[in-house]
């Protein structure tokens, strides 16, 4: 983790007609740091995460995202970036090789490097049996970590992850995770939600959004000192025992 910022917002706010789904918020990420954003369903987590990719424009307030501005260089942050979400991954009528190929190409590498890449990703993932496998074949968390590694194959700056391990066992979470800091250690940035606690603990630091709004924005350690709690379930449950909004 260093001190360069690559994202930067600054009351940022999207509203939907009188709604406001996302409202005034404001922080900085580190480049090489794993950010958490957490919050209860309907906090407006997806809503961030969309503008901060330049999928859905603000109503209001400042961003750039790897040095490009969200409402000018939207393209530009495309480039810059990677995104993976539990519910959009992989083609599962393609094969584990097709779909690092189709993925790659789409995110601009040429046949030669994707050919290289693709070798030393499916050996990296211990997937060489599985490279001409249809993606749907596969167990979930090995869809997981080839999703992910998809996401980051032309190195991006940043990588967003939409709660990127739902559905599957701690083990193979902790597995996704020992990916996400071999990603972070080579300098990437990671911004990811999540609903599991424990992976909040694995974040450096970590926003709480409720109701739109950032409620805390800390290490796990200094959010755990803050709240008097031993665990960061304890202190989620303090921050969003408030809430007014529910899941759709
Ligand atoms: N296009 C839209 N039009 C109107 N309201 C919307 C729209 N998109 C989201 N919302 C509302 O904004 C609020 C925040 O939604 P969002 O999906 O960002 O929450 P979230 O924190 O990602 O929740 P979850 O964990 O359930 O995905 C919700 O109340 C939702 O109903």
């Amino acid at each position: 983790m260093t001190n360069d910022i690559v994202i930067h917002t600054e009351k940022l706010t999207k509203r939907f007609g009188d709604f406001i789904a996302t409202n005034e918020i404001t922080f900085d990420v580190y480049s090489g740091e794993i950010f958490g954003f957490l919050g209860a369903n309907g906090a407006g987590k997806t809503t961030a995460m969309k503008m901060l990719c330049g999928l859905s424009r603000p109503s209001s307030g400042n961003a750039t995202i790897a040095g490009y501005d969200i409402y000018t260089g939207t393209e530009k942050i495309k480039k810059n970036i990677g995104y993976m979400s539990q519910k959009f991954s992989l083609y599962e009528d393609l094969t584990v090789m097709e779909n690092i190929e189709f993925f790659g190409g789409i995110y601009g590498l040429t046949k030669r490097i994707l050919k290289e890449k693709g070798q030393s990703l499916v050996e990296t993932l211990g997937m060489q049996r599985e490279a001409k496998k249809l993606v749907g074949d596969l167990p979930l968390g090995w869809k997981q970590k080839l999703s992910f590694s998809v996401a980051i194959l032309h190195e991006p700056k940043i990588v967003f992850l939409d709660e990127p391990t739902g559905g599957v066992d701690p083990i193979t979470r902790r597995q996704f995770w020992d990916l996400i800091y071999d990603a972070a250690d080579k300098g990437i940035t990671v911004f990811v939600t999540t609903h599991y606690m424990d992976e909040a603990e694995y974040c450096n630091r970590i926003t709480m959004m409720v109701d739109g709004v950032i409620k805390a924005l800390d290490s796990p350690t200094k959010l755990k000192q803050q709240f008097s709690a031993t665990t960061m379930d304890e202190v989620f449950f303090e921050l969003a025992r408030g809430a007014k909004r529910k899941a759709d």
